[in-house]
């Protein structure tokens, strides 16, 4: 069941779009990430769904509601990470827990979310002399301390070393297992990859691309790369006529064949083997990385 419904929303600034008809749904329980370049309209999309911005064009429902006439009621049920900006340098963790959990109905047992996001060492801190990856940790426990349905994280990892970026990544999932939806802004694709159930790829305000990372990288041409040395020699036409067969080259004494496609093109490959009863040795199908899916949709969209 869709707990986002994103519809046509479209957002101009001094007559420029930003957004431009941007549509997406997404699942309750999910992990969905929303990745593109920078100035894509990442922000701003998010930025409507959590009642920060009114879009000019479109609709936007969190569980049924509208994040900008149902304000309060969507505070309650959707937890935004704040900017670094917006906390005191010298509230403590333990102050800004109790400050920000007076402001719900249901605010989560702050002991146990401290605790659970390893803030409870550092309670008496003060914000300013938290780590990178302590401030980031505060972020995550402030937006949950509503005990909300829906969190939504903006460029969660960006500035935090490779093992404070892998355990913010184990803490995401672990929101997510505990029930939470994740609306993940974010530009590292090993990130949407490796936590995403889906992903939107936007660019210039467009939504370019929904899947899952798999599905992403399958339905991308040239993602597949199948190479083999066949039993016979085949046709290169065959080959090059293969559905979604974006190259095919014939090389070395083996005659080896490098084709580069998509899944679809390496179901082909089999179908047309067993045909001419050629066997394959060697056989290799290896995919490309979202890296390279992403270049290629952000170029294709240009
Ligand atoms: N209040 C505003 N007034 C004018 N232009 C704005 C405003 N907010 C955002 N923009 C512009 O809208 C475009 C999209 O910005 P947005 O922050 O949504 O992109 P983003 O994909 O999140 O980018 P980044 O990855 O760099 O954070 C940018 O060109 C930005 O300069």
């Amino acid at each position: 069941m869709s707990i986002i419904e994103v519809h046509g929303v479209r957002k101009a600034y001094g007559g420029r779009a930003v957004v431009d008809g941007v549509s997406f749904t997404v699942d309750e329980g999910e992990i969905f990430g929303i990745l593109g370049p920078n100035g894509a309209g990442k922000t701003t999309t998010v930025e409507c769904v959590e009642g920060l911005r009114t879009p000019d064009a479109g609709t936007v429902r969190v569980a049924g509601l509208d994040p900008v006439a149902d304000r309060q009621e969507v505070t309650h049920l959707l937890g935004a990470q704040l900017q670094e900006s917006e906390l005191q340098p010298k509230l403590t963790v333990r102050e800004a827990l109790e400050l920000y959990s007076a402001f719900y109905r249901h605010p989560a047992d702050r002991d146990a979310l401290a605790g659970r996001l390893g803030l409870d060492g550092h309670l008496d801190r003060r914000f300013a002399q938290l780590s990178g990856g302590q401030k980031q940790r505060l972020f995550i426990a402030l937006a949950l301390i509503g005990s909300p349905r829906v969190v939504v994280l903006d460029e969660l990892t960006t500035g935090l070393d490779p093992r404070a970026r892998r355990d913010t990544w184990r803490l995401i999932e672990e929101i997510r297992d505990g029930g939470v939806t994740v609306l993940l802004v974010t530009h590292f694709m090993e990130e949407a990859r490796r936590l995403c159930d889906r992903i939107a790829v936007i660019d210039r305000g467009r939504v370019v691309a929904v899947d899952t990372p798999g599905g992403l990288i399958g339905a991308a041409p040239g993602s597949t790369v199948i190479s083999f040395t066949p039993s016979q020699p085949l046709a290169h036409a065959d080959l090059r006529a293969l559905p979604g067969a974006v190259s095919a080259e014939v090389s070395g004494p083996g005659g080896r064949v490098v084709v580069q496609g998509t899944d679809e093109t390496a179901n082909a490959v089999i179908t047309l083997l067993a045909r001419h009863r050629i066997t394959a040795r060697h056989l290799r199908v290896t995919e490309a990385g979202l890296d390279d899916v992403f270049l290629d949709l952000t170029e294709r969209a240009s």
